[in-house]
Protein backbone atom coordinates (compact mmCIF):
# COMPACT_ATOMS: atom_id res chain seq x y z
CA UNK A 1 0.00 0.00 0.00
CA UNK A 2 1.39 3.29 -0.76
CA UNK A 3 0.79 6.83 1.19
CA UNK A 4 -0.05 9.67 -0.94
CA UNK A 5 2.69 12.33 0.27
CA UNK A 6 4.85 14.99 -0.94
CA UNK A 7 8.26 13.22 -2.29
CA UNK A 8 10.25 14.70 -0.17
CA UNK A 9 9.28 12.95 3.03
CA UNK A 10 10.91 9.78 3.11
CA UNK A 11 10.31 8.48 6.38
CA UNK A 12 6.64 8.76 7.85
CA UNK A 13 6.34 7.93 11.59
CA UNK A 14 3.23 8.17 13.25
CA UNK A 15 1.69 8.20 16.75
CA UNK A 16 4.64 5.50 17.54
CA UNK A 17 4.93 3.74 21.05
CA UNK A 18 7.71 1.92 22.14
CA UNK A 19 8.92 0.67 25.58
CA UNK A 20 10.69 -1.96 27.04
CA UNK A 21 9.24 -4.55 29.53
CA UNK A 22 8.75 -2.09 33.02
CA UNK A 23 11.27 0.82 31.94
CA UNK A 24 9.50 4.15 30.93
CA UNK A 25 8.58 4.80 27.16
CA UNK A 26 11.18 5.53 24.80
CA UNK A 27 8.70 6.81 22.27
CA UNK A 28 5.05 7.53 23.17
CA UNK A 29 2.99 9.07 20.75
CA UNK A 30 5.76 9.89 18.75
CA UNK A 31 5.09 11.36 14.81
CA UNK A 32 7.99 12.67 12.62
CA UNK A 33 8.19 13.39 9.03
CA UNK A 34 11.90 13.03 8.01
CA UNK A 35 12.80 13.98 4.65
CA UNK A 36 15.82 14.62 2.28
CA UNK A 37 19.41 14.93 4.03
CA UNK A 38 20.56 14.57 7.10
CA UNK A 39 18.74 14.55 10.08
CA UNK A 40 20.14 14.40 13.35
CA UNK A 41 18.97 12.01 16.20
CA UNK A 42 20.78 13.50 19.51
CA UNK A 43 20.35 12.06 22.45
CA UNK A 44 22.49 11.40 25.68
CA UNK A 45 23.56 7.86 26.40
CA UNK A 46 20.93 5.18 26.98
CA UNK A 47 18.10 8.17 25.86
CA UNK A 48 17.24 5.70 22.96
CA UNK A 49 19.25 6.54 19.65
CA UNK A 50 19.75 2.46 18.78
CA UNK A 51 16.47 1.24 20.14
CA UNK A 52 14.47 3.91 18.02
CA UNK A 53 17.19 3.37 14.69
CA UNK A 54 16.05 -0.66 14.98
CA UNK A 55 12.35 0.32 15.13
CA UNK A 56 13.01 2.54 12.16
CA UNK A 57 14.44 0.46 10.21
CA UNK A 58 11.88 -2.33 11.25
CA UNK A 59 13.98 -4.64 12.94
CA UNK A 60 12.66 -4.44 16.20
CA UNK A 61 8.84 -4.18 16.52
CA UNK A 62 6.76 -1.07 18.21
CA UNK A 63 4.39 -1.47 20.47
CA UNK A 64 1.71 0.80 18.24
CA UNK A 65 2.39 3.12 15.44
CA UNK A 66 3.03 3.35 11.26
CA UNK A 67 6.09 3.59 9.62
CA UNK A 68 6.25 4.29 5.69
CA UNK A 69 9.39 4.56 4.19
CA UNK A 70 9.81 5.94 0.81
CA UNK A 71 5.93 5.51 0.62
CA UNK A 72 5.73 1.83 1.81
CA UNK A 73 4.00 1.00 4.86
CA UNK A 74 6.29 -1.35 7.06
CA UNK A 75 2.86 -3.36 8.33
CA UNK A 76 1.40 -3.88 5.15
CA UNK A 77 4.80 -4.65 3.24
CA UNK A 78 7.51 -5.16 5.83
CA UNK A 79 10.13 -7.16 3.56
CA UNK A 80 9.76 -4.05 0.68
CA UNK A 81 9.73 -1.59 3.65
CA UNK A 82 13.20 -3.11 4.77
CA UNK A 83 14.06 -2.81 1.16
CA UNK A 84 13.94 0.86 1.15
CA UNK A 85 16.19 1.16 5.07
CA UNK A 86 19.69 0.44 4.88
CA UNK A 87 20.78 0.00 8.58
CA UNK A 88 23.93 -2.48 9.61
CA UNK A 89 24.75 -2.87 13.85
CA UNK A 90 28.10 -1.23 14.42
CA UNK A 91 28.15 -4.83 16.89
CA UNK A 92 26.78 -7.16 15.32
CA UNK A 93 28.52 -10.33 14.92
CA UNK A 94 26.11 -12.25 12.55
CA UNK A 95 28.95 -11.58 9.77
CA UNK A 96 31.99 -12.64 11.38
CA UNK A 97 32.86 -15.44 9.34
CA UNK A 98 32.34 -13.62 6.44
CA UNK A 99 34.76 -11.95 4.47
CA UNK A 100 34.71 -8.13 4.03
CA UNK A 101 33.92 -8.75 0.18
CA UNK A 102 31.31 -11.39 1.06
CA UNK A 103 29.74 -9.12 4.29
CA UNK A 104 29.37 -6.09 1.90
CA UNK A 105 27.62 -8.38 -0.66
CA UNK A 106 25.05 -9.73 1.52
CA UNK A 107 24.76 -6.09 2.72
CA UNK A 108 24.10 -5.12 -0.66
CA UNK A 109 21.91 -7.81 -1.76
CA UNK A 110 19.05 -7.34 -3.68
CA UNK A 111 19.74 -3.69 -3.82
CA UNK A 112 19.82 -2.45 -7.72
CA UNK A 113 21.18 0.71 -6.70
CA UNK A 114 24.09 -0.25 -4.96
CA UNK A 115 27.29 2.06 -6.29
CA UNK A 116 30.37 -0.28 -6.45
CA UNK A 117 32.51 3.13 -7.91
CA UNK A 118 31.25 4.88 -3.96
CA UNK A 119 32.00 2.04 -1.86
CA UNK A 120 35.36 1.98 -3.83
CA UNK A 121 36.03 5.28 -2.96
CA UNK A 122 35.38 4.58 0.62
CA UNK A 123 37.35 1.76 0.25
CA UNK A 124 40.14 4.08 0.19
CA UNK A 125 38.56 6.96 2.05
CA UNK A 126 38.53 4.24 5.57
CA UNK A 127 41.94 2.23 4.11
CA UNK A 128 39.92 -0.79 3.66
CA UNK A 129 41.86 -2.06 0.80
CA UNK A 130 43.99 -4.41 2.69
CA UNK A 131 41.70 -6.33 4.66
CA UNK A 132 39.05 -7.00 1.97
CA UNK A 133 39.90 -10.48 1.89
CA UNK A 134 39.86 -10.92 5.68
CA UNK A 135 37.06 -12.46 7.87
CA UNK A 136 35.18 -9.81 9.30
CA UNK A 137 36.24 -11.30 13.00
CA UNK A 138 39.91 -10.51 11.99
CA UNK A 139 39.21 -6.73 11.57
CA UNK A 140 39.46 -4.27 14.49
CA UNK A 141 36.01 -2.81 16.13
CA UNK A 142 36.89 0.39 14.45
CA UNK A 143 37.21 -1.94 10.65
CA UNK A 144 34.62 -3.62 11.22
CA UNK A 145 32.12 -0.31 11.65
CA UNK A 146 33.94 1.10 8.45
CA UNK A 147 32.34 -1.87 6.07
CA UNK A 148 28.88 -1.26 7.67
CA UNK A 149 29.79 2.30 6.90
CA UNK A 150 30.89 1.72 3.48
CA UNK A 151 28.14 -0.59 2.33
CA UNK A 152 25.43 1.98 3.98
CA UNK A 153 27.20 5.02 2.01
CA UNK A 154 27.17 3.57 -1.33
CA UNK A 155 23.94 1.59 -0.81
CA UNK A 156 20.72 2.62 -3.26
CA UNK A 157 18.08 2.69 -0.76
CA UNK A 158 16.72 6.02 0.06
CA UNK A 159 16.93 5.91 3.65
CA UNK A 160 20.06 5.28 5.28
CA UNK A 161 20.11 5.06 9.68
CA UNK A 162 23.75 5.59 11.23
CA UNK A 163 24.37 4.73 14.84
CA UNK A 164 26.78 6.63 16.15
CA UNK A 165 28.77 6.82 12.72
CA UNK A 166 32.26 8.54 13.70
CA UNK A 167 32.53 6.05 17.01
CA UNK A 168 35.62 3.82 16.65
CA UNK A 169 36.83 6.20 13.59
CA UNK A 170 40.21 7.83 12.85
CA UNK A 171 40.22 11.42 12.00
CA UNK A 172 41.07 10.25 8.51
CA UNK A 173 37.85 7.73 7.73
CA UNK A 174 36.19 10.62 9.34
CA UNK A 175 36.81 12.98 6.98
CA UNK A 176 35.87 10.28 4.48
CA UNK A 177 32.22 10.01 6.18
CA UNK A 178 31.07 13.13 6.00
CA UNK A 179 32.36 13.56 2.40
CA UNK A 180 30.45 10.43 1.09
CA UNK A 181 27.05 11.34 3.31
CA UNK A 182 27.96 15.13 1.61
CA UNK A 183 27.68 13.21 -1.61
CA UNK A 184 24.57 11.18 -0.95
CA UNK A 185 22.81 14.12 -0.02
CA UNK A 186 23.19 16.06 -2.76
CA UNK A 187 21.41 13.39 -4.70
CA UNK A 188 17.82 14.04 -4.51
CA UNK A 189 15.35 11.74 -2.69
CA UNK A 190 18.17 10.73 0.14
CA UNK A 191 17.71 10.83 3.81
CA UNK A 192 20.44 10.00 6.35
CA UNK A 193 19.47 9.50 9.79
CA UNK A 194 22.11 10.40 12.10
CA UNK A 195 22.00 9.00 15.51
CA UNK A 196 24.74 10.72 17.88
CA UNK A 197 25.32 11.99 21.64
CA UNK A 198 27.29 14.66 19.78
CA UNK A 199 25.77 17.58 17.61
CA UNK A 200 26.55 17.87 13.60
CA UNK A 201 28.67 20.94 12.00
CA UNK A 202 30.25 18.77 9.62
CA UNK A 203 27.48 19.07 7.25
CA UNK A 204 24.46 21.07 6.88
CA UNK A 205 21.49 19.17 8.90
CA UNK A 206 17.72 19.32 7.43
CA UNK A 207 16.24 18.56 10.87
CA UNK A 208 16.95 17.59 14.38
CA UNK A 209 14.97 15.09 16.84
CA UNK A 210 15.90 15.09 20.29
CA UNK A 211 15.80 12.30 22.67
CA UNK A 212 13.94 11.75 24.96
CA UNK A 213 10.90 12.47 22.53
CA UNK A 214 8.87 15.07 24.30
N1 LIG B 1 17.12 -5.30 24.90
C1 LIG B 1 16.85 -4.43 25.87
N2 LIG B 1 16.03 -4.77 26.89
C2 LIG B 1 15.72 -3.90 27.86
N3 LIG B 1 16.21 -2.65 27.92
C3 LIG B 1 17.03 -2.25 26.95
C4 LIG B 1 17.40 -3.12 25.88
N4 LIG B 1 18.23 -2.45 25.05
C5 LIG B 1 18.38 -1.21 25.57
N5 LIG B 1 17.66 -1.10 26.72
C6 LIG B 1 17.53 0.11 27.55
O1 LIG B 1 16.82 1.08 26.79
C7 LIG B 1 17.38 2.35 26.99
C8 LIG B 1 17.85 2.92 25.64
O2 LIG B 1 18.95 2.14 25.16
P1 LIG B 1 19.62 2.46 23.74
O3 LIG B 1 20.77 1.52 23.57
O4 LIG B 1 18.57 2.48 22.71
O5 LIG B 1 20.13 3.96 23.99
P2 LIG B 1 21.23 4.81 23.19
O6 LIG B 1 20.74 6.22 23.22
O7 LIG B 1 21.47 4.20 21.86
O8 LIG B 1 22.50 4.66 24.09
P3 LIG B 1 24.07 4.77 23.66
O9 LIG B 1 24.30 6.22 23.30
O10 LIG B 1 24.80 4.34 24.88
O11 LIG B 1 24.29 3.83 22.51
C9 LIG B 1 18.51 2.21 28.00
O12 LIG B 1 17.98 2.49 29.28
C10 LIG B 1 18.87 0.74 27.88
O13 LIG B 1 19.37 0.26 29.10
Amino acid sequence: MSLSMTSSVSLQVRDLHFSYPDQPALADGWSASIGEGVTLLYGDTGSGKSTLLRVLAGMQQASAGQLHAAGVALDAEPEAYRRQVFFCEPASEAFDQLSVRACTDLLGAGDAGFDPAEWQRLVEAFSLAPHLEKQMFMLSTGSRRKVGLAAALASGRPVVLLDDPVGALDARSIHGLWRAIERRIAQPGRAVVVASSERITEVPLAACIELPLG
